[in-house]
């Protein structure tokens, strides 16, 4: 990666997987020049590839092959036996180099609940803020119209990540925000202020017209200028090996060697003298320990594999968001489904970005989201425990796109304004499995809308958006469905809409979910200090690790728990 000097067969650590948490984690190890770090990352760099930088053509690297893992999950029964695509970035920076960019941190409640969940009160929200503050650079958007967009106050300014606003003066924005005023939705001043329920103008990680991404902001060019800091891209890590043991040798299985298959295909070891960290994302970090002989003991030997340590919890309680776009015609000239379908327009778009990093494409379609809850008495309530953290943390959420941007290929012809309609705190867990014939390619059940709950909620956030979508801001526009509204009075028939129109989530975690240091054996796999219980010299740091999905894009928490795992690293504990 740049560097003239060659490979070194031992590194202080070796982090595992470039991605969202792995590129903070080994940058931040590397900030100690008295230490080592290798970060060997099984995609190509993420630099000079205009699909990963310009902000609103993200979506072409979806299932690019190139960058993107193709992953699949099994048949979904509540997707009407669909398989869907599991998207996960398959180059530097990881999913933050391909994905749609929103920075939420989520609420303070369910970082309070994080804290509660493992024991540790390190996890609480106002314990994570100084975390928050050093990761994030915020930039104040220009002119005072956007004075009320922002708190000033929760954001950091010094950081590496770029955090900013869509700075334009679309069309989209007025009825957007009075629609929300119209159906009593409040508005939230910041969505990353702890408190997000309501609606608010969305953040991004985009500086200065390009995506700012874990690599962009903590690996380019500080790799190069740190000579402690390496990095090996191409290169997919087949396995992890413990140090050998002979007959008395007790204690521990001590993980120091990784195994790993070139950019030439040849397979070749390192050693990391302090720890390995793995941060190969929610699918990749359990199917490389299984792979590795860790996990739970009968997957591993149906598939064949030495079991060197039980762990029942390994791939499971995989949680995740899913949901579906419901789309409404406008009669709005201006909306972004002329960028998609007009390539001379684009062109001259592109040319603008080009030249100065300006106009639309330094923009994604979104600008403002809502987060909701159903209501206090819904029935539903009183038959189940709410998932969610509590009375401010949020059950769905709904992101308007200023175009069309529903599964289908769009028209071509009209205008559209698309509702993305997300559960955001589920009750079911899936799992993520061996795949004994492609151990690189794990077996991966989300069990999308696998509850009677799940449902409940999908069925109030799409009559919410509705509901929305009638207020008189968006009559002005004449918003008029696309699909047929009148399922919206009929469970049933909005039932098999849910089901044959839902796509799943992108937010997968849970798959090596943090517990508290004593609990009971076989429940998760991680302790608060990130280290894998039961073995030596190896920690987990990604967002397999999160206990539950949180009401957030799980980028930006994945940044949270990435600087404070790192700093939990350098300080020995
Ligand atoms: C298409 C898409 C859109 C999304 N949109 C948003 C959004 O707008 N906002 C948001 O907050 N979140 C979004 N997300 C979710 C978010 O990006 C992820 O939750 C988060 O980035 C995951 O971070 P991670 O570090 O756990 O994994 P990743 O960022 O996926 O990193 C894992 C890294 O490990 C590497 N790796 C895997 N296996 C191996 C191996 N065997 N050897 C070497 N390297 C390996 C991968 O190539 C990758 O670089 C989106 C995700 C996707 C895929």
């Amino acid at each position: 990666f740049g560097l003239p000097r060659a490979p070194s067969d031992v590194y202080d650590y070796i982090v595992v997987g470039g991605g969202s948490a792995g590129s903070i984690v080994a940058s931040r190890l590397s900030e100690n020049r008295g230490v080592s770090v290798l970060l060997i990352e099984g995609g190509p760099s993420n630099e000079g590839i205009t699909d990963a930088i310009t902000p609103y053509v993200y979506p072409r690297l979806y299932q690019s092959m190139a960058y993107d893992w193709n992953f699949t999950t099994v048949p979904q029964p509540g997707l009407n036996g669909r398989t869907t695509a599991y998207l996960r970035g398959h180059i530097l920076g990881g999913s933050s180099s391909i994905n749609g960019m929103t920075l939420n941190r989520a609420p303070a409640a369910d970082w309070d609940r994080m804290a509660s969940l493992t024991g540790d009160q390190s996890f609480s929200w106002n314990n994570v803020i100084p975390y928050i503050r050093k990761n994030e650079a915020f930039k104040r958007p220009e002119g005072s119209r956007f004075d009320n967009a922002y708190d000033p106050a929760v954001h950091g300014f010094k950081g590496p990540l770029c955090n900013s606003l869509i700075e334009d003066d679309s069309w989209i924005t007025e009825p957007t925000l009075t629609a929300a005023e119209e159906v009593g939705i409040p508005y939230s001043r910041d969505v990353n202020g702890g408190q997000p329920l309501g609606i608010s103008w969305q953040q991004f990680s985009v500086k200065n017209g390009e995506r700012s991404s874990a690599a962009t902001a903590f690996v380019n060019g500080q790799s190069r200028a740190r000579r402690n800091f390496r990095v090996l891209l191409n290169s997919k890590v087949s396995r992890i090996l413990p140090r050998p043991r002979s007959n008395t040798t007790s204690g521990p299985l001590h993980f120091t060697t990784v195994e790993y298959r070139d950019a030439n295909g040849s397979i070749q070891t390192v050693v990391a003298s302090r720890e390995i960290i793995i941060s190969a994302g929610v699918m990749a970090t359990p199917a490389l320990l299984m792979r590795s002989g860790l996990g739970p003991r009968a997957q591993l030997q149906a598939a064949n594999i030495t079991v060197l340590l039980d762990v029942p919890a390994l791939g499971q309680y995989l949680q995740d968001r899913c949901g579906l776009s419901a789309v409404w015609s406008v009669n709005s000239t201006d909306t972004d489904d002329q960028i998609d379908r007009n390539s001379t327009y684009f062109n001259e778009l592109l040319q603008e970005w080009n030249e100065h990093r300006t106009g639309r494409l330094t923009q994604t379609g979104y600008r403002q989201m809502i987060w909701g809850r159903v209501p206090d008495d819904a029935p539903i309530l009183s038959t189940i425990d709410d998932p969610s953290s509590g009375p401010t943390s949020p059950h769905y959420e709904i992101f308007p796109a200023n175009k069309w941007a529903g599964t289908s290929a769009p028209p071509a012809t009209g205008n559209f304004v698309t509702m993305n309609i997300l559960i955001s705190a589920s009750n079911v867990h899936g799992s993520v499995t061996l795949n004994a014939s492609n151990p690189m390619n794990p077996v991966i059940n989300p069990n999308y809308l696998g509850s009677d709950w799940d449902m409940y909620v999908l069925r109030t956030a799409v009559r919410k958006a509705a509901e929305y979508m009638r207020a008189p801001a968006w009559r002005r526009w004449n918003a008029t469905p696309v699909f047929d509204s009148s399922i919206l009075d009929n469970d049933a028939a909005l039932d098999e809409w849910i089901h044959t129109s839902s796509y799943g989530g992108v937010h997968g975690v849970g798959t090596a979910r943090m517990g508290p240091p004593n609990s009971p054996s076989g429940t998760d796999v991680v302790g608060p200090d990130f280290r894998v219980k039961g073995v030596r010299g190896l920690r987990i740091v990604d967002t397999s690790v999160f206990p539950f999905v949180m009401n957030a894009h799980m980028m930006g928490p994945t940044y949270i728990m990435a600087e404070k795992a790192a700093d939990v690293i350098k300080r020995g504990l």
